[in-house]
């Protein structure tokens, strides 16, 4: 039998909804504790509490810690597997940095739920044992961070939050899932993913602005951010990498300051190129030294930019890690 360690981190999955109409709240999370006998027929199990945090209240920092203690766990020759249990709302940016920083092959798999404890179709315990099934398959072996959650296996750079409260919320809207479990088996469609370069495991202390582009905008909050010392700024453009031209003093300022800009897109499905040669178009924004990040959305290019400034590279280094993959 594989052995997989579970990594408990708060979320909805360890929260129980007020009898009262008081909301929902984190609960003692060895209450999770009561879905281990569910796991016996896949593996052997233990878990380990390291926070009990609802996932807005994750930084990176606790991303960190999250990924010190898998890389610590993985390292363990008996331990085939770590499942991690997170609350959904920034589940995508954990299992990222995840994705960046863990170097292992063995299986990592992030999962959470959208219903508490107590609620009727609680999805919790339903998520943790496909979680753990899916951390003690072989196919699930050099793939990254997985992301398991209603009945679908998704990778890390792919999937994304795209529903408030729908138990499907988790999608990859440009591939698809990697792979789908049911009572019987489990089936990976693919066993190529896009895998980043990894990154090195470190406490990130750089900071970056995430800065979303809208019809009209200037360049307001980019000066903004400069003036706060940000040392980096993702943009989210507008299609396929354009701005409004408001936008442009601003990053002709950052760039003269040395502050990285990244661009995406505001698009959910495709990436950033250098298309349009119209003032504030695409080409524009290459020539000047913008970073184009490929089909990466706006949070998960802020946690990998925050990582890669760690490295301090030239930028023309920072340029390659964002434009090429492995
Ligand atoms: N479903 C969830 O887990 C949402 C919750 N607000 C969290 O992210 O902690």
């Amino acid at each position: 039998m594989k052995q997989i360690v579970i990594i408990t981190t708060g979320g909805t999955i360890a929260m129980v909804e007020s009898t009262e109409g008081n909301g929902v709240k984190p609960q003692d999370p060895a209450a999770l504790q009561s879905v281990l006998p569910l796991l016996t027929p896949y593996a052997q199990t233990r878990m380990e509490h390291i926070l009990n945090l609802p996932s807005p209240h994750i930084t990176p920092q606790e991303m960190y810690l999250i990924a010190q203690k898998v890389t610590e766990c993985l390292a363990q020759i008996d331990t085939d597997g770590v499942v991690i249990t997170h609350g959904t709302d920034t589940l995508e940016e954990t299992a990222f940095f995840l994705d960046l920083v863990i170097q292992s092959d063995k299986p990592v798999v992030v999962t959470g739920a959208m219903r508490s404890h107590n609620e009727l179709g609680a999805d919790g315990p339903y998520n943790l044992v496909n979680a753990v099934r899916v951390a003690a398959h072989d196919q699930a072996k050099g793939l990254g961070t997985l992301v398991v959650f209603n009945d679908e296996i998704h990778t890390a750079r792919q999937v994304t939050k795209t529903h408030t409260s729908n138990v499907a919320t988790f999608q990859s809207p440009a591939l698809g899932p990697i792979g789908h479990l049911s009572k019987k088996d489990i089936r990976f469609y693919r066993q190529e993913v896009v895998r980043e370069k990894a990154l090195p495991l470190v406490n990130p202390t750089a900071t970056v602005a995430l800065i979303k582009a809208a019809a009209g905008m200037d360049d307001s909050m980019i000066q903004w951010a400069i003036k706060q010392n940000y040392d980096g700024i993702v943009i989210e453009a507008l299609g396929q990498g354009n701005l409004p031209p408001a936008m442009l003093p601003g990053i002709r300022q950052s760039l003269k300051q040395n502050i990285p800009i990244v661009l995406v897109s505001r698009c959910f499905n495709g990436s950033v190129q250098d298309i349009y040669a119209y003032v504030g178009g695409g080409k524009q924004l290459k020539e000047m030294g913008v970073i184009f990040a490929s089909d990466l959305s706006g949070q998960k290019a802020r946690i990998k930019l925050m990582l890669s400034l760690e490295l301090n590279l030239p930028i023309s280094l920072l340029k390659e890690r964002f434009e090429k993959l492995i």
